[in-house]
């Protein structure tokens, strides 16, 4: 079993979160109080509630309703600056985050007002906090391409914003090679590209993200324990699985923690990484997800040690950063022993 002492003195890094998924009910009553919006719900106890799910599109459902409240732009500023005072606390150094315009300007709202309230989050964190942040735009996968095509036009302003794009939201029925044309346009923007894959979809559409989207890592991936030749692929190529241990359990993805195979695949060599997703849907952030996995799997010391690494080393951080954070928990780790 780790000591849980350690996870706290651990950097580590956040590949996996959308930030519209760390929408606490608090700030979701508040900003349906703020705008007279009327919410499905009697009280910020009732909202906490409904998060019980039966699979994917059924988080998804209450994902883009609860969305909804975020209107202006100090409400993306605040939706920002909690998630990452959350980050401080959690001892999460770097982030790279995932925003569904889609699901904003569908409903009016563009991209000056939700970039300028999480630009002004994210500087502010990084004066103050010490916490650097990377953006990914996230295509929704339900949508056509033409949408996605449309969505990274009018991103155009904000290019420099972005490190990537991602492909989230409804899976099954929605592969990869959907998305070709739209993830050559990012390639040849310069954008890095990761996707949702093997969530709830099957290792071939692993496969079609790698082949056919060209991506730098994959977001979940789980579902490639199934097929021996992607997982020898996967090691070989040290393609990065953004990993979501508590979301893979409130989806079931997996219908027990005990059952997650994440310390299988790091053990068999894959690059795999610990995140939240939607921390406030699945009931935890970062540190939450690691304890949730040392009670059900009892990890040792060396594993968490290993998998705080791995978020740095599957991270879109320059070389010399990756290595000053890896350096740096080696000290933690030396510190700890010489103590
Ligand atoms: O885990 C997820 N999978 C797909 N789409 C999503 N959008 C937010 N979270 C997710
Ligand atoms: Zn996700």
């Amino acid at each position: 079993m780790a000591d849980i002492k350690l996870l706290a003195s651990l950097p580590k890094a956040e590949l996996h979160l959308h930030i519209e998924g760390t929408l606490e009910p608090t700030l979701m009553w508040a900003l349906a109080k703020k705008h007279g919006i009327t919410l499905p719900y009697n009280s910020v106890d009732d909202i906490a509630k409904a998060y019980q799910f039966d699979d994917l599109q059924s988080f998804l459902d209450l994902y883009y309703q609860g969305a909804n409240v975020l209107r202006d732009e100090d409400d993306f500023f605040q939706l920002m600056w909690a998630y990452l005072l959350r980050c401080k606390e959690d001892n999460v150094v770097h982030t790279e985050m995932m925003i569904d315009p889609q699901t904003h300007t569908s409903r009016g709202i563009g991209f000056d007002v939700f970039m300028t309230g999480f630009t002004r989050a994210i500087e502010k964190a990084k004066n103050e906090l010490g916490i650097s942040c990377y953006l990914i735009l996230s295509f929704l996968r339900h949508l056509s391409e033409e949408d996605a095509i449309e969505t990274l036009a009018q991103a155009n302003d904000y290019y420099e914003d972005f490190i990537a794009v991602g492909l989230d939201s409804s899976e099954l029925g929605n592969p990869p090679e959907k998305f070709v044309n739209v993830f050559e346009q990012a390639r040849a923007l310069g954008f890095k590209c990761v996707a949702h894959a093997g969530e709830e979809g099957p290792p071939e559409y692993v496969w079609q993200a790698l082949e056919l989207l060209k991506v730098d890592r994959i977001d979940h991936g789980v579902r490639s324990a199934e097929d021996p030749k992607l997982m020898t692929h996967l090691a070989a190529q040290k393609i990065p699985l953004t990993v979501c241990p508590q979301s893979n359990l409130k989806l079931r993805v997996v219908n027990d923690m005990a059952e997650h195979n994440i310390l299988k695949l790091l053990d068999e060599g894959l690059l795999v990484t610990v995140n939240s997703d939607d921390p406030s849907y699945f009931g935890g952030y970062m540190n939450d997800n690691f304890v949730a996995l040392n009670d059900a799997l009892s990890m040792s010391d060396a594993q968490m040690i290993k998998l705080a690494k791995h978020s740095f080393d599957g991270s879109f951080l320059p070389e010399t950063i990756k290595q000053q954070w890896l350096s740096h928990i080696d000290d933690v780790v030396s510190n700890r022993v010489s103590s």
